[in-house]
């Protein structure tokens, strides 16, 4: 009998058995599953996505799409993908990722704050920077970098972990158009995305920027970029004028201000990615060159203003 080919990246329903809720989104939900196809107890630890409801046809394909984004990424800072896993007769689909212990830097960063370092606040924003630039290597705007979509491996490595709304530039555009979305992080939207619903690699630089703000406070919720803009708009108004208060705002030039005990050498990074116009900001190879200078030994004494 010939030896059955297994394809790794199939995994069977059957063997897949859920331990936990890692997390959840508007339409998605991430959970802890062992893969025991052995039975005894010992399979691995596996990260599983699925849709929330049992979304049929354009939830399905924002999952489909996800999936065929992940396969295409290897890189270091990017979570691996590891398979689908398909039920009720090929219905449904699950992606099936590598499961990082540690969660998302917005659960880790509070728990962590007295251990964590300003060297290791920039090795992470380092990191997140490196995978960003391989995945505009690749063609693709992530469209949602946010702390909360970035996982820790363990306090020296951190991962993108989520690609829900990125999208592809194949077809040879620089930008991506979006339809209207409903639920946005406007908080972390360059003007661009606001004012027009385009998307361009510079947007993702402008969300890195509000992501770098979310290390500096250690993602503190009181310091979130949701409660400080809202505090920096006029008469807190309800949802729907939030938008047009925030791009009067950021057109004024206003900005989230510099964290506390945040050097002005890091944050005069972040106000390079909050360039009002995308072709003034600094692109993630930049923002590399800059963090490696940063965290260099040699420059430390004159960089690092600690
Ligand atoms: C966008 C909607 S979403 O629903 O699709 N969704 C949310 C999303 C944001 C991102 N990224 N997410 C990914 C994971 C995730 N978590 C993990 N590990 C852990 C390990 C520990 C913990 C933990 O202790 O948590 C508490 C709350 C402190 C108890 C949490 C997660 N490993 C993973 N591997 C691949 C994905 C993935 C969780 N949430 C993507």
């Amino acid at each position: 009998v010939p030896i059955q080919e297994v394809d790794p990246t199939v995994f069977d329903i059957r063997f897949l058995r859920k331990i936990d809720d890692l997390g959840e989104g508007q339409f998605g939900k991430v959970e802890l599953c062992q893969y025991d196809p052995r039975g005894d107890g010992r399979g691995e630890l596996v990260a599983v996505k699925s849709l929330k409801s049992n979304g049929k046809g354009q939830l399905a394909c924002h999952l489909r799409r996800e999936i065929d984004t992940m396969r295409e990424l290897y890189h270091h800072n990017i979570v691996k993908y590891k398979g689908v896993c398909s039920e009720e007769g090929g219905r449904t689909t699950k992606l099936i990722m590598e499961y990082l212990p540690a969660g998302s830097l917005k659960d880790y960063l509070p728990k962590r704050k007295h251990q964590t370092d300003l060297k290791r606040l920039l090795n992470y924003a380092l990191q997140i920077c490196q995978g960003m630039d391989y995945l505009g290597s690749q063609r693709f705007i992530h469209r949602d970098l946010a702390a909360r979509n970035v996982l820790v491996e363990n306090e020296s490595t951190v991962k993108i972990g989520d690609f829900g709304l990125t999208k592809s530039m194949k077809e040879d555009k620089s930008y991506y158009t979006v339809k209207e979305e409903t639920f946005s992080p406007v908080f972390w939207y360059a003007p661009e995305c606001l004012m027009d619903c385009k998307f361009y690699p510079a947007s993702d630089v402008w969300s890195f920027g509000v992501t770098l703000y979310e290390l500096m406070t250690y993602c503190e919720p009181s310091s979130s970029p949701n409660t400080v803009y809202k505090e920096m708009l006029p008469n807190k108004t309800n949802g729907q004028m939030t938008l047009t208060r925030l791009v009067e705002v950021l057109i004024a030039g206003s900005r989230l201000p510099c964290p506390p005990r945040c050097p002005d050498t890091v944050y005069s990074l972040m106000r390079r990615c909050w360039e009002y116009d995308p072709a003034n900001r600094i692109q993630f190879k930049g923002l590399i060159t800059e963090l490696e200078t940063l965290l260099d030994e040699r420059h430390r004494g004159d960089r690092l203003a600690v």
